[in-house]
């Protein structure tokens, strides 16, 4: 629960995007339940951090949230898909230039996959740039006899396993905000900056080990580029494919970090949490009057909601209610994560409800989070084909029902990592020893996350 709260002390000004010091029912959430807060060792720290951040420039522009809103609607009538990756959580010490360009190098690979075989626009997202918050089941971590605050992201504490590490530590919002914001700088300049123009489609491939993923996608790059020397003899403009646009997420998970990067945007007068342009509402935090749902409810961001196996359509329906009243197209994305034993038994009578109610919401998958197990050897994993079997249930239930499968939401990462089992070129047990880096949720390496692209593109393009 949150001990110490204050409200940012920013005063509305006339820049783009002014502070919310007064915006009515920004606060609220303040006065309800709230779940999966830090306890903050040092309330001055605390109060210094977040008047500090509330008078930081924003992260990113409501201009380019309204952009991403518009595109999440084309997603949910089936015009376009949503691919939303990164890590589980992002460490500032592996916020480097070479582990951020390899996921993004992995995203646009996957997208580049995607939009060839799927013949359909395809919105990147990633899960980077402020992905730094984390739930827990547990509040505390035993080792060998010793019981410590449990790691809930580098936002709160650090990994190490001691007192000082694990104390919640209120400065790290502000490296949390100062991380993420190097991190973006990057994306940018990746995207925008000649790096994602598609007649480098070859390059994105560089540096990656050679396995059947890697391979499959060069003879796919082969094609692509065939079709670009076609279109550039016929003397094709081709500045549109010199960027694209990637837009960054992360769980709205820390509320008193969500608020203070809540600014005014002066041409609508609206509040918009100006640390990402998407945000989503975990599992353990979707209680409906409760204080995530509050908070969201008053933001314009697209706003997602995880689904867990335990989600009625009536709670569907409640959702909608709350965080998209006006049934505004692009506004609310449900991530479904209910495990490849559930999804085809629980998903349909959610989808049905909310078809029934005339709502419009896009509809993602998240095939990661109800597929954890435990290996033999004590690490927290994936197997490859639980995780392809949850995607596969996800496009049969939406094509039975004639709605729209909509997006992909991963744990992946651009390294050469062993955390999920399988995959053509098999992971297995013994390499967790060396290769296991997450630390929280294992993620899909480079190669088991081209070989999902190429999957889903394949049931994408069945289907249209
Ligand atoms: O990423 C999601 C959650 O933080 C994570 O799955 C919770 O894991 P835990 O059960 O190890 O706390
Ligand atoms: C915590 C996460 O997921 P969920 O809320 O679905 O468990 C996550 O996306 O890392
Ligand atoms: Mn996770």
């Amino acid at each position: 629960m949150t001990e110490l709260s204050v409200s940012p002390a920013a005063p509305l000004t006339s820049t783009a995007q002014a502070g919310a010091a007064d915006y009515p029912g920004l606060d609220n959430w303040r006065s309800l339940p709230v779940s999966q807060q830090p306890s903050w060792s040092d309330a001055d720290v605390f109060r210094r951090s977040v008047s500090e951040l509330s008078i930081l420039p924003p992260l990113v522009f409501a201009g380019e949230v309204d952009v991403l809103r518009e595109r999440l609607a084309a997603a949910a009538q089936g015009k376009a898909f949503l691919l939303q990756g990164g890590d589980c959580a992002e460490t500032f010490e592996a916020a480097t230039a070479d582990r951020i360009s390899a996921r993004v190098k992995t995203i646009l690979q996957m997208a580049v996959v995607l939009t060839y075989g799927a013949q359909l626009p395809v919105i990147k997202m990633g899960r980077m740039a402020g992905q730094f918050a984390k739930p827990r089941s547990s509040d505390t971590e035993t080792r060998d006899g010793v019981t410590l605050p449990a790691y809930r992201g580098d936002i709160v504490n650090g990994y190490e396993f001691t007192p000082e590490s694990r104390a919640h530590d209120a400065s790290r919002m502000l490296r949390a905000y100062h991380t993420s914001a190097s991190t973006l700088n990057l994306i940018r300049a990746f995207t925008q900056g000649g790096f994602a123009d598609l007649r480098l489609v070859h390059l994105w491939n560089k540096g990656f080990t050679e396995n059947p993923a890697h391979a499959r996608y060069e003879s796919l790059a082969r094609e692509i580029d065939r079709a670009i020397k076609f279109m550039d003899s016929c003397g094709a403009d081709f500045e549109a494919l010199k960027r694209v646009e990637f837009f960054a997420s992360h769980e709205a998970l820390l509320l008193d970090y969500e608020r203070a990067l809540t600014r005014i945007d002066s041409r609508t007068g609206l509040p918009y949490d100006t640390s990402a342009h998407f945000l989503w509402i975990g599992e353990r935090t979707r209680e409906i009057d409760h204080a995530h749902v509050d908070f969201l409810s008053r933001v314009r961001n697209p706003i997602g909601v995880k689904l867990g196996p335990s989600t009625t359509g009536d709670d569907a329906l409640r959702l909608i209610d709350r965080l998209d009243p006006e049934r505004e197209p692009g506004r609310l994305t449900f991530i479904t994560r209910m495990g490849a034993k559930n999804i085809r038994e629980k998903l349909p009578a959610v989808i049905e409800k909310v078809t029934a109610s005339g709502a419009q919401v896009l509809w993602v998958t998240d095939p990661m989070h109800g597929n954890t197990v435990t290996s033999q050897n004590g690490y927290k994993t994936r197997r490859f084909d639980d995780v392809v079997d949850e995607v596969r249930g996800f496009f049969e239930v939406h094509e039975a029902l004639g709605t729209v499968p909509g997006g992909l939401h991963m744990e992946m990462t651009g390294d050469d990592v062993a955390e999920c089992l399988g995959g053509s070129d098999p992971i297995d047990e013994d390499a967790f020893a060396d290769r296991y880096e997450s630390v929280c949720d294992p993620r899909l390496n480079h190669m088991q996350s081209l070989e999902m692209a190429f999957l889903v593109a394949g049931a994408l393009s069945k289907r249209s």
